[in-house]
């Protein structure tokens, strides 16, 4: 099957900093993409190059199967066919709601294209606004318009940078989740650039995660956040207790113990840090294979975050649950969910041991 984009090891200096290097990216049709990454680790340059707005130095770009940016072709923007929402919405604010939907449509509006915008207005609930000025609008609503403008003239594929980013966390989730259900069901292939690790799993089909110009690593949600390839990956979409540790046959040995790590590569005796998410880790009031001091409570409404200082360790271990600890405890044992543990030998990055509860 032909991609609906492919992007073949595309570069981008600017004044010989490198922003983008040997970027390679296929997203097929009706496939959602979030692009996610720290501040300036290249996500807008990339999402620049492919609507045509920068040229790249290096790389090919291909839309539809046919090369829009390469060695000796280049389609300017208006003709490639990409639509764009911007964080800021960019709307026109002398024009009204229908004529800023109306704008990116080229020559006489075909009955069908009548339909199909009042289609898109219906669906983004914008019909009652369509004669405001955008000055009139909430954030939502100007979110709603800006999306309503990119998708009207049918583009292959859409582009969207930090397009919640300007709304407030209650409403941002809820036009998220109706976004994200609307270009499903409209099958509009889409890259929208994300730095939030939660958006980026909640929304995308694939999860590409960028680092100073390169893709650390692409995968689904699950792939990304449950096999994480570096330490790197890992942290990004969450937080981890890191345990040293010595590998032994199918296993680490750290202070705490002996974890599983039943695929576990390396040299046997060598070094491995063990990666446990703080919600692997329960709360045990009365027993608890582990005890300690209660040093540090995070209160985040659904969880609490509860930092114990056991003996064996220089640094408290984080313990992430639902459970209600009474505030007047000062000692807190705990065990383990599961005992299997992601090992990674931290100097080179390398895998040595996934999680093999995952696998499946
Ligand atoms: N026009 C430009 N001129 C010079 N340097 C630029 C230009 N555009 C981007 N850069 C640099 O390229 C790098 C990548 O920038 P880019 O805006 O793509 O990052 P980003 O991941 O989108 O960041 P953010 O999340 O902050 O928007 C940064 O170091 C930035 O300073």
């Amino acid at each position: 099957m032909t991609q609906k984009l492919e992007l073949h090891g595309i570069a981008k200096n600017f004044n010989r900093k490198q922003a983008l290097r040997d970027v390679t990216l296929s997203i097929a049709a009706g496939e959602i993409v979030s692009l996610v990454g720290q501040s300036g680790c290249g996500k807008s340059t990339l999402l620049r190059l492919i609507a045509g707005i920068e040229h790249p130095d290096g790389g090919r770009i291909f839309l539809d199967g046919a090369e829009v940016s390469g060695r000796d072709r280049f389609v300017e923007p208006e003709n490639r066919k990409v639509g764009m929402v911007f964080q800021d919405y960019a709307l026109f604010p002398h024009l009204t709601v229908r004529q800023n939907i109306r704008f990116g449509m080229k020559g006489r509006l075909s009955p069908a294209d009548h339909k199909r915008i009042s289609g898109l207005m219906a669906s983004l609930g914008l019909e009652k606004l369509a004669e405001n000025h955008p000055h009139m609008l909430s954030g939502g609503e100007q979110q709603r318009v800006a999306l309503a403008r990119a998708l009207a003239p049918q583009p292959s594929v859409l582009l969207m940078d930090e397009p919640f980013s300007n709304l407030d966390r209650g409403l941002r989730d809820r036009v998220r989740t109706e976004t994200v259900a609307l270009l499903r069901d409209l099958g509009t292939t889409v890259i929208i650039v994300t730095h939030d690790a939660e958006e980026a799993l909640s929304s995308g089909d694939t999860v590409v995660l960028m680092r100073e110009g390169g893709i650390v690593q692409a995968g689904s949600p699950y792939e990304i956040y449950d096999h994480p390839i570096s330490p790197y990956a890992a942290r990004f979409f969450c937080d981890f207790n890191v345990l040293p540790g010595r590998l032994r046959s199918g296993g680490l040995e750290t202070a705490l113990g002996c974890f599983a790590a039943p695929n576990a590569k390396g040299v046997e005796g060598g070094p491995g840090f063990a990666y446990i998410r703080p919600q692997q880790f329960l709360p045990s009031l009365q027993g608890g294979k582990w005890r300690g001091k209660i040093t540090g409570r995070t209160f985040l409404g659904a969880d609490e975050v509860i930092e114990i200082r056991v003996p064996q360790l220089a640094d408290p271990v984080r313990l992430r649950t639902s459970q209600r600890i009474p505030r007047d405890i000062v000692e807190l044992g705990f065990d383990m969910a599961d005992q299997r543990v992601i090992v990674f030998d931290d100097k080179k990055g390398d895998v040595l041991a996934k999680l093999s509860a995952v696998e499946t």
